[in-house]
């Protein structure tokens, strides 16, 4: 294998003692080691190693996004051989999963790696372990209610902050906490020029997930990725490029036969949910005070050091946007207005970022399907509570001439459904859920 010109995902380690892992990566003259600071109750089992190894390579193979495209060289030299199904995760994770990146920084779309691996034969089968669902939480609606679905489960905060933990809780679940640290030559190569955009977090988290599940013996685990994930962001020279990619069920099918290898199971609690369809379950939840959906409040530098900065809806980026506009659907003005501190529907200004939310080019953000948010505004501006908000009334006939809009109700978009791999006694539960929240439907 040549490394030149190649992004070469290098050595790694982990220290059960310390619970520090180290995953190492090459670019040019540049190594890169980005660190995992594991949560002390997952140290002193002996996990299976095969499984542990496995586990380590799905996060080092996803991890190196991050670092690989300061250049995007299109070649990732793997120095431990991989089975087909890490391969074919990588794969799509550089490819698809930085689908994004290649779209904001002009290069050609899709955006093509090749990878340069030794395939091996999956290790032994591994039995999975036995303290219960794992529960990645972002501190949003989504993973919320899968908390309130699996009360049994434990809840796994990558990064966490006040938000995670919060809503954590509030739902009475314990929660295990992993601190990523990237390596601080990343930010100093990006600004010295270096290329920068999004990366598919999701699959990072997914990995990291799945070696939590190894350390602490927990099966499944269960991300809370919605079926709008599915809906591309744009489209370039006819191909799809989606900011949500690695929540996508493509993504999810890719990663479940990887994380089978590891012993654990894989899937996503609300893929058959619409966003409206999630909120409006959510919003019949005390919980819905906890929650915090807004991504700027999210970033390293809205946290600092410690991750102690205050999170609150910041009611003007495109995710907040949207998020209110799914809660305004279920909630009366004062109720909106007091869950998130503020009514962006009052203020003409936001109109143009309200509008964004079904045009053919959505906001590179976790927003929902454009037809749902059509519908959405189409439905507050018919209703009497809502209809004479400045925002409402500007937007209510457009949207609901807007061409995915056939029917001026949200009720269409409530109904669980599409292609999922939740296996039954969980979408059991989930029904539970949805049924008991019904008497919040409009
Ligand atoms: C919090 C957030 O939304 N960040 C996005 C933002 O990054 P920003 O520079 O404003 O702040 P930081 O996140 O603190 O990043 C600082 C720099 O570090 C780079 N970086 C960060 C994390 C990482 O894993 N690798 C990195 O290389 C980053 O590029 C900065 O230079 O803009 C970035 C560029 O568009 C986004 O990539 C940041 O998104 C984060 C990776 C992130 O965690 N975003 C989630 C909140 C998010 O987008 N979730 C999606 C899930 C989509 C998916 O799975 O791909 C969702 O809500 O639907
Ligand atoms: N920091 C994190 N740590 C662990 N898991 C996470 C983290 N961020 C997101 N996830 C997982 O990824 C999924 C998708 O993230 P996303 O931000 O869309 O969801 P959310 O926070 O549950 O809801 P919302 O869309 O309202 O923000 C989450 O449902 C959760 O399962």
């Amino acid at each position: 294998m040549s490394e030149t010109g190649a992004f070469v995902v290098a050595g790694r380690s982990l220290d059960l003692s310390t619970g520090e892992a180290a995953f190492s990566y090459r670019l040019g003259d540049d190594e890169f080691t980005e660190r995992l600071v594991l949560d002390p109750v997952l140290l002193g089992s002996g996990p299976a190693p095969a499984a542990l190894d496995a586990a380590l390579d799905l996060v080092h193979l996803v991890m190196g996004t991050s670092y690989y495209k300061l250049a995007a060289p299109g070649r990732v030299v793997v120095e431990r051989p991989v089975t087909a199904a890490q391969l074919a995760v990588a794969r799509a994770a550089y490819t698809d999963g930085l689908g994004e990146f290649a779209a904001v920084n002009r290069l050609p779309v899709p955006h093509r790696v090749e990878f340069d691996a030794e395939v091996r034969e999956p290790g032994q089968p591994v039995e999975p372990g036995g303290r219960g669902a794992l529960l990645p939480v972002g501190g949003g609606k989504d993973s919320a209610l899968a908390l309130v679905v699996i009360p049994d489960g434990t809840a796994l905060a990558v990064n966490p902050t006040g938000a995670q933990r919060d809503v954590a809780r509030a739902a009475g679940v314990p929660l295990v906490e992993v601190r990523r640290r990237l390596d601080p030559l990343l930010a100093e190569r990006t600004a010295q020029g270096g290329l920068n955009g999004h990366v598919p977090v999701t699959a990072i988290n997914s990995a990291i997930a799945t070696l939590v599940a190894v350390l602490g013996g927990f099966d499944p685990v269960v991300f809370a990725n919605e079926r709008s994930a599915d809906e591309e962001t744009l489209t370039v020279d006819g191909a799809s490029v989606n900011h949500q990619y690695s929540k996508s069920y493509a993504f999810e099918r890719l990663f479940t036969a990887a994380a089978a290898e590891v012993g654990t199971g894989y899937f996503s609690l609300t893929r058959q949910l619409s966003e409206l369809a999630t909120v409006a379950a959510v919003a019949a939840l005390p919980l819905r005070g906890d929650i915090l959906s807004c991504n700027r409040s999210y970033t390293q530098k809205h946290m600092g050091i410690g991750g102690q900065a205050e999170q609150r809806w910041c009611l003007h980026c495109d995710k907040c946007l949207f998020t209110f506009l799914c809660f305004a659907v279920f909630l009366p003005p004062a109720e909106a207005e007091e869950m998130f501190g503020g009514n962006p529907l009052a203020d003409p200004s936001l109109a143009d970022g309200f509008r964004r939310l079904w045009a053919t080019e959505k906001p590179f953000d976790c927003v929902g399907e454009r037809a749902e948010s059509a519908a959405a505004m189409a439905h507050l501006a018919a209703s009497r509570s809502w209809g004479s908000q400045p925002v409402v009334r500007l937007l209510g006939a457009e949207a609901a001439d807007a061409a995915q809009v056939t029917d001026a109700t949200v009720a269409r978009f409530l109904p669980p459904r599409g292609e999922h791999g939740i296996p039954a006694r969980y979408l059991e539960s989930l029904r539970r859920v949805l049924e008991a929240s019904r008497s919040a439907v409009p």
